[in-house]
């Protein structure tokens, strides 16, 4: 039975949230596509739990997610490559499409916590595919892409560096008398340490390792290097290895240790798209050295995509709990409202939904915008391919800092929001929340990536002195004209954080400059400068993410039903306007805006919330997540929060009997004065 107050809801909404999902599937097709391929999941009872996962150990938990990782794999290759027929090659939208299936809401469904399997997709087949020669792809990728004796990740961070790549320790000797390359770890530091499915899963790894061919030191390559044999599993001699531990959150993941000593591979598995080792040891770095670091572009890129999920599975959860939730009357004497009916509540909960549309309309750019640089690579035109790998990095780097920064915090609101229950593990933002938080810090900690970030902007903004053409995600910093406060409030809010932006790149800028006068070199000027530095790339996060999903909104509204176009329009709005006022601080130190017009904004924000609040639910409901991919007692689509809290309560493996045996060994010799 149904909750009567989500029925209502239901019933009362002005959009049609079936229109929404066709929309945000990308069409009634994919839609239905979706759906079915969830239910043959879903529905299936291999795929159930019998035992809540919270209430698993840590090693259930590993061999519980390796069970079902490895049916669900099987069950998934087999539908992919129908799908696919005669296509089912590896390529880069295959792999993305595939991945998607793993990490988005299908995945997700199935693996609360990630599971093991995720990275020999997500980074190992996506390293082969970027830096493998053709020869090495004839040789690895079709039976990597089938899994064919090869289980993946991708070993880079080490138990001393993460973030500063180049002081990575492990070795890999040219022996050209063999021509072989020796694997070391010189010491405790340079274990590896980190990579997802590297304890007890891999059998292969793409080890990143400084490269030494005699005396002389060639940088950092890719090896590809087989750690566990492939019949028994056993770790290849001079291999150590094991899983790191559990960890605030993704405890499926198997993240591991690896350590070498003197493991020998061949010449020909150094991937040597972008550099080479001859037989008799010649080292030639024939192609961009930075290609090296493609794999973290591509991840940093579909990262922004995997948060906008997971802060939109909260803000279901949310949204939904707080239409069946009642609490505290508005008016004495009056019934207690649904806690929606709160405008804070609202106040904490619709921005987050809003936040979410933008970051899918944006990723969607983003991965549009990676595809050309990856094209422009190709073309092998250098100037023209330097300056497109620039660009994407600093515009990856400052989304995927901002977005991972953004949804974890978000997601917090959204836990919070629920109250008590929203911290039982039953609600599922433990799960979620440890997902988008680990994200703020792998493939790039978040102020390491800011300050990346602004490292282009202080030359673009230098070149925009110098009066020269700016790259497209930076062009708004040659308008210097002041904040003219026009009628269009997105407008107004828009160019004031491009202003904030522009501003703070020139201050970082000086702050650089005055430090260099003082006699500075220019690594401790950027040290000192470094939270004005910060700052600017922020404050260009957040004038990118309004400026383009304003764009991409108005790009694409003309295509849609008008219901769609309408909540579409009013979330855009509201992003935009919830950033400015977030971002206050900033967008006053930098423009002159006066109390009224400040009010404007705020009084506008909130005659938003109220016009959403009768079509939150149907919203919602139009992200289309399986009650399965939200895994929570108050999110489930009929709302029966109240009847699965118990239910719940009731399976937890404690209350299985009616006396624990620590009773009787314990309390009960404790109150004897027994013990
Ligand atoms: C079903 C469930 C769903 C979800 C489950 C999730 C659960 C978890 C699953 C796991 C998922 C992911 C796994 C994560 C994997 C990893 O984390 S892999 C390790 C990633 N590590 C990093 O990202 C390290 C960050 N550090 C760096 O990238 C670089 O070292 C850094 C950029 C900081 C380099 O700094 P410098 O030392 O200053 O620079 P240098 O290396 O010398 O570079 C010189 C030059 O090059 C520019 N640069 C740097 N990087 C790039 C790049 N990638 N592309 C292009 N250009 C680059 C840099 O800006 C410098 O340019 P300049 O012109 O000199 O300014
Ligand atoms: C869940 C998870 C999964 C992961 N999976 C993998 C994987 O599959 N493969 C893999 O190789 N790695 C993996 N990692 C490792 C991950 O990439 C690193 O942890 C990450 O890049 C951060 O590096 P670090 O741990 O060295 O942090 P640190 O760099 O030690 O960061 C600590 C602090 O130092 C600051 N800091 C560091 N450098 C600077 C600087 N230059 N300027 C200013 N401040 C600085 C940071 O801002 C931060 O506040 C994973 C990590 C996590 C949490």
């Amino acid at each position: 039975m149904m909750n009567v107050d989500l029925q209502q809801e239901r019933a009362s909404a002005t959009i049609d949230s079936e229109d929404f999902a066709q929309w945000w599937a990308g069409g009634k097709t994919n839609l239905e596509q979706r759906r079915s391929l969830e239910s043959q999941f879903f529905n299936d009872p291999q795929f159930d739990d019998v035992i809540p996962a919270s209430c698993l150990s840590y090693k259930e938990r590993y061999e519980h997610s390796v069970a079902r990782g490895t049916q669900f794999l099987h069950k998934l290759r087999q539908w992919f490559s129908e799908k696919q027929g005669k296509n089912n090659v590896c390529d880069l939208n295959t792999l993305q499409e595939f991945r998607f299936l793993l990490s988005g809401p299908l995945g997700t469904g199935l693996f609360q916590q990630s599971f093991p399997l995720r990275l020999h997709f997500s980074m190992f087949v996506s390293t082969l595919l970027n830096q493998g020669t053709e020869e090495q792809q004839r040789k690895w990728l079709s039976r990597a892409w089938h899994m064919d004796g090869i289980i993946g990740t991708y070993a880079q961070t080490e138990l001393g560096h993460g973030s500063y790549i180049r002081g990575l320790e492990t070795r890999a000797d040219y022996d050209a008398e063999h021509e072989e390359f020796i694997l070391n770890t010189p010491n405790l530091t340079a274990y590896k340490w980190w990579p997802g499915g590297l304890g007890q899963t891999a059998n292969m790894v793409v080890v990143l390792g400084q490269l030494y061919v005699g005396e002389k030191h060639c940088g950092l390559q890719s090896f590809l290097v087989r750690i566990r044999d492939e019949q028994t599993h056993e770790p290849i001699l001079g291999v150590d290895v094991g899983d790191i531990g559990p960890k605030l959150g993704a405890n499926c993941v198997n993240n591991g240790y690896l350590g070498f000593q003197n493991v020998r591979i061949p010449r020909d598995q150094m991937l040597m798209k972008n550099a080479q080792v001859t037989s008799d040891g010649k080292f030639i770095q024939s192609g961009q050295p930075l290609l090296l670091y493609g794999t973290m572009v591509f991840v940093r890129v579909i990262t922004v995509r995997d948060v906008m999920f997971e802060l939109l599975q909260a803000g279901t959860i949310a949204t939904r709990y707080s239409a069946v939730r009642r609490q505290s009357p508005i008016e004495p004497g009056k019934p207690e409202p649904q806690i929606l009916d709160h405008l804070t509540q609202q106040a904490k909960i619709f921005p987050q939904l809003a936040r979410g549309v933008s970051y899918r309309l944006v990723a969607d750019w983003l991965w549009q915008f990676y595809q050309n640089v990856m094209q422009t690579l190709e073309k092998k035109d250098s100037a023209l391919a330097s300056d497109s790998l620039a660009e994407l990095h600093a515009v990856s780097c400052c989304l995927k800092a901002v977005a991972t920064q953004e949804a974890s915090e978000g997601i917090d609101i959204l836990r919070k929001a629920c109250g008590g229950h929203g911290y039982m593990a039953s609600a599922n933002f433990d799960s979620i929340y440890g997902l988008a938080t680990a994200a703020y810090t792998y493939e790039g900690e978040y102020t390491v990536l800011l300050l990346q970030t602004a490292r282009f902007l202080v030359r673009q903004y230098v070149d925009s002195l110098k009066r020269k053409i700016l790259p497209g995600s930076v062009t708004y910093l040659r308008d210097v004209s002041r904040l003219v406060w026009g009628k269009d409030l997105v407008e107004n809010c828009v160019r004031s954080l491009e202003i904030a932006s522009l501003e703070q790149i020139r201050l970082a800028w000086q702050c650089q400059k005055e430090q260099r006068k003082r006699g500075l070199g220019v690594e401790q000027s950027n040290n000192l400068a470094g939270r004005q530095l910060v700052a600017a790339a922020t404050a260009h996060a957040h004038a990118f993410l309004t400026r383009t999903t304003v764009r991409e909104l108005r790009r694409i509204v003309s295509g849609l039903k008008p219901s769609v176009a309408g909540i579409l329009t009013q979330l855009m709005e509201l992003f935009v306007l919830d950033t400015f006022l977030r971002q206050a601080g900033q967008v006053l130190r930098w423009n002159s805006i006066n109390g009224r017009q400040l009010r404007q904004v705020e009084q506008r924000f909130e005659q938003l919330l109220s016009k959403l609040r009768p079509n939150a639910v149907a919203l919602v409901d139009g992200f289309d997540f399986h009650d399965r991919v939200l895994g929570s007692t108050l999110g489930a689509y009929d709302g029966r929060v109240y009847e699965r809290l118990m239910a719940e309560a009731r399976r937890n493996p404690l209350n299985q009997e009616t006396v624990n045996s620590s009773f009787y060994s314990h309390l009960q010799p404790m109150m004897r004065g027994k013990l």
